[in-house]
């Protein structure tokens, strides 16, 4: 029977993706154990990171092949830009985060490798490259919090990490990874190399920043250090 091209790309790097699914951070969000200054740390570094998310999105809506597609596309950038970044704000309240945290945040060597593969993917100007990224952000998030939630029959107390949860495996979200999925099943195949090296860069740099949650200091942006071969 032929894999379709998804579960290919997630087979080709499955120890990454199961690591990331089952890591510490997600474990200790979905039993309430997590630390608040983790979290803290994360989510500045997350808010930080999604600029490259829109951009990519945006990339992507620019370079759509369908109608479709472009309005899908765009309906979710709505969504991110107001409950998403919502849940962001509380957090940032509640953890007292100052604006200078937010504004110059030292960027953790994963976040550094992220931010570079998605600006490199926006130069690509390729939607299945695009999308291939965006797969990984997206179904890796939901894959954690449906398997670690045992598919919300499970889930936490605390409005902070529930209200991570909740973003991440509502209907609307689980839609949403259905579409990217179709999408990349449709634009690629199982023998695009390329393609499917960019995925598994995708779920490197996402295993990289959960354990960066956990390692404290960041980096300055301008230092200039090597943050892995894995570097676009
Ligand atoms: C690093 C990362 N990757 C993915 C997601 C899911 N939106 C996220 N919030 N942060």
């Amino acid at each position: 029977m032929t894999m379709h091209v998804y579960e290919s790309y997630r087979t080709a790097c499955k120890n990454e993706w199961n690591a990331a699914v089952n890591h510490r951070f997600n474990q200790e969000l979905v039993a309430d154990t997590l630390a608040d200054d983790v979290l803290r740390r994360y989510l500045i570094q997350d808010w930080q990171y999604t600029s490259g998310f829109y951009s990519l999105l945006g990339q992507a809506i620019a370079s759509a092949d369908l109608l479709s597609s472009k309005i899908r596309l765009s309906r979710q950038l709505g969504f991110i830009s107001n409950d998403e970044d919502t849940y962001f704000h509380d957090r940032f309240e509640q953890f007292n985060v100052s604006h200078a945290e937010l504004d110059n945040p030292q960027l953790t060597p994963s976040s550094l490798g992220i931010t570079k593969l998605y600006a490199d993917t926006v130069q690509t100007r390729s939607y299945a490259d695009a999308i291939a990224v965006l797969c990984v952000a997206e179904s890796l998030y939901l894959d954690w919090a449906q398997t670690l939630t045992n598919e919300g029959r499970n889930v936490p107390r605390k409005e902070q990490n529930l209200g991570w949860i909740r973003v991440h495996r509502d209907a609307g979200f689980k839609n949403w990874v259905d579409f990217l999925i179709q999408e990349l099943n449709r634009l690629g195949s199982p023998n695009n190399e390329e393609l499917k090296s960019r995925f598994a860069r995708a779920v490197h740099w996402e295993l990289a920043f959960f354990d960066d949650a956990y390692r404290g200091i960041g980096i300055p942006q301008d230092s200039g250090a090597i943050i892995s071969n894995h570097d676009s």
